[in-house]
């Protein structure tokens, strides 16, 4: 059996018009259908990574493939370039790019836009379908709008906008970021103290936001390779 392997190969990175590199030999390599995750400080340039991974922007330097390797161990054949049509890609807070009134609308943005025939509209349908199952958004109208629905359901549909791309690869910046961050101090105290008063359920359901979002990557991490940056390694 073939075993494909997404492989960052010494990888620099210096913007246009600048100096510095901030990217300086990034090497790793992640398996199929398997679950990465890139840990470091603020700054340190995950997100940069990410841009390149997705095809964003180029490497100054290094290669970004899929090479897929025999039962020997040895490549089978040359590196594929990874296509940016191939990576899915989650920035942080998504939700502020959210561009429709309705949920539908926002999934099916970047659909092409002329008439396609009977099979494209089918193929597309079914995509969507996948999608919205797959993120467990299937309860809730496609007619509702983006904003306003939880900040967990807002990431679902992030995920949901980027599955019906079929992407090989997904990579998510800081998928946590926002959900319930701040949140801990008042639980915990509610929980050490038994203080009836505090607006407890609000805070509960960041959290619930939180479990369910990696609830969800563990769902979806059966089908996809799923790549996350974060610098909050819990
Ligand atoms: N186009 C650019 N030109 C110059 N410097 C840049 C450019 N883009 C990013 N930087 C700098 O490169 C460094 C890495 O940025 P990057 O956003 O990749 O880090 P990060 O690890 O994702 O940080 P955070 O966790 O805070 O999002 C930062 O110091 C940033 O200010």
């Amino acid at each position: 059996m073939l075993i494909g392997l997404f492989e960052i190969r010494d990888v620099r990175y210096r913007p246009p018009g600048t100096e510095i590199n901030l990217l300086n030999g990034v090497s790793f390599s992640l398996p199929e259908k398997r679950f990465g995750l890139i840990f470091g400080r603020s700054g340190s340039g995950k997100t940069t990574l990410l841009q390149l991974i997705a095809g964003l922007s180029k490497p100054t330097s290094g290669s970004i493939c899929i090479q897929r390797y025999g039962k020997d161990g040895n490549p089978n054949q040359l590196p594929e370039v990874l296509s940016p049509e191939k990576v899915g890609i989650v920035f942080q807070f998504p939700e502020r790019y959210f561009v429709a009134d309705n949920i539908l609308d926002e999934v099916t943005f970047g659909w092409p836009k002329q008439r396609g025939g009977l099979q494209l509209k089918e193929l597309l349908a079914s995509r969507l379908q996948r999608a919205i199952t797959s993120v467990g958004l299937n309860g809730i109208s496609l007619d509702k709008d983006p904003h306003s629905l939880s900040g967990g359901f807002k990431r679902r549909l992030a995920l949901a906008i980027q599955l019906v791309q079929t992407p090989d690869l997904l990579v998510l910046d800081e998928p946590l970021a926002g959900l319930g961050t701040k949140m801990l101090f008042p639980v915990l105290f509610n929980q050490l103290f038994h203080v009836t008063n505090l607006p407890n359920l609000r805070y509960m359901n960041y959290w619930k936001a939180r479990a369910d979002v990696v609830k969800l990557l563990k769902h979806l991490k059966q089908e996809l390779t799923i790549l996350v940056v974060s610098h909050d390694l819990k």
